[in-house]
């Protein structure tokens, strides 16, 4: 999870305590405190409050139209995740008409992948002003440098790597068809989709396959078929998705657990 600070000494100076992340900062987490799931020494019995835990990751891999939208939203009412869409962050800015809106709006049309600072920044600011503590993040990594700028600027490690693995003519098939009006829904851009997930993607695949991290779904079958894959997957983290409490991050007071 996250970065390894852990063992510097109390004396430690505030310019490493700038060094942390700010993410590792909204959630409360200061020098020492980082890997700290328990209550302190200091704290047993002492009536005050545990220590914040780090956040339940997971990201969502797959092609476009592979289902992984579709699936979010059961593993979301199921487990409680809270259900971050890099390609929705996206939509709107778009919509919004914000400084960076024309430029996505290009790169989605064009089937390309959005530089990584934009999206990575958009996903901090809904982590560090989401009040949850558990996350599913759709459509994120797509690329390498989507992968290492998350680490770099929120500092944070998936728990699980889910992979929706569809064939690509019915992902052509599902996305033609979706009628929900998105500008790449097109047989055009669709094939540069394709071309894109294969060359960029797959090597995000692969890195955690290496690491131990990645669950690969068969996405052909009915939504309940897929999604029956989709649970076991989950089961062993259920008590920690069910301990994972609600606290605002920002706040540095972590709310009681009880
Ligand atoms: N198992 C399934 N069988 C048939 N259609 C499906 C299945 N799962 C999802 N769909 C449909 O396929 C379309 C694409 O699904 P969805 O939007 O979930 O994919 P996605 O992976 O999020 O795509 P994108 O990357 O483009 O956002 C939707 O219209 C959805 O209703
Ligand atoms: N990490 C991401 C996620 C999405 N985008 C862009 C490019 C995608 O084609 C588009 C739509 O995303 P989706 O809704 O299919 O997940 O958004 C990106 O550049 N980087
Ligand atoms: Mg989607």
């Amino acid at each position: 999870m996250w970065r390894r600070v852990a063992s510097l000494s109390p004396m430690v100076s505030s310019s490493s305590t700038r060094s942390l992340s700010r993410y590792q900062a909204a959630f409360g987490l200061s020098v020492g405190e980082s890997f700290s799931t328990e209550i302190s020494k200091q704290e047993e019995g002492s009536g005050l409050r545990p220590k914040e835990k780090a956040p339940f990751i997971t990201f969502v891999l797959g092609g476009p139209g592979s289902g992984k939208g579709t699936q979010c939203e059961k593993i979301v009412e199921t487990f409680g995740l809270t259900h971050l869409s890099a390609g929705d962050l996206l939509r709107r800015e778009i919509a919004m008409h914000t400084k960076n809106g024309d430029m996505i709006l290009n790169l989605i049309k064009d089937g390309k992948i959005v530089p990584s600072e934009v999206t990575v920044k958009l996903l901090q600011k809904e982590l560090e002003s989401s009040n949850s503590s558990k996350f599913l993040i759709d459509g994120f990594p797509r690329t390498e440098e989507n992968r290492v700028a998350f680490e770099r600027i929120v500092g944070a490690d998936p728990d699980v790597v889910l992979f929706f693995d569809c064939p690509e003519e019915e992902m052509v098939t599902r996305v033609l068809n979706r009628n929900q009006g998105r500008v790449d829904d097109n047989i055009t851009t669709m094939k540069k989709r394709l071309k894109i997930f294969e060359a960029l993607n797959r090597p995000v695949i692969d890195y955690y396959k290496n690491k131990g991290k990645l669950y690969t779904i068969n996405a052909v079958g009915t939504v309940d078929d897929i999604f029956k894959q989709v649970l076991p997957i989950f089961t062993p983290f259920e008590e920690q998705l069910k301990q994972s409490r609600r606290v605002n991050p920002k706040s540095p007071l972590v709310e009681n657990s009880s």
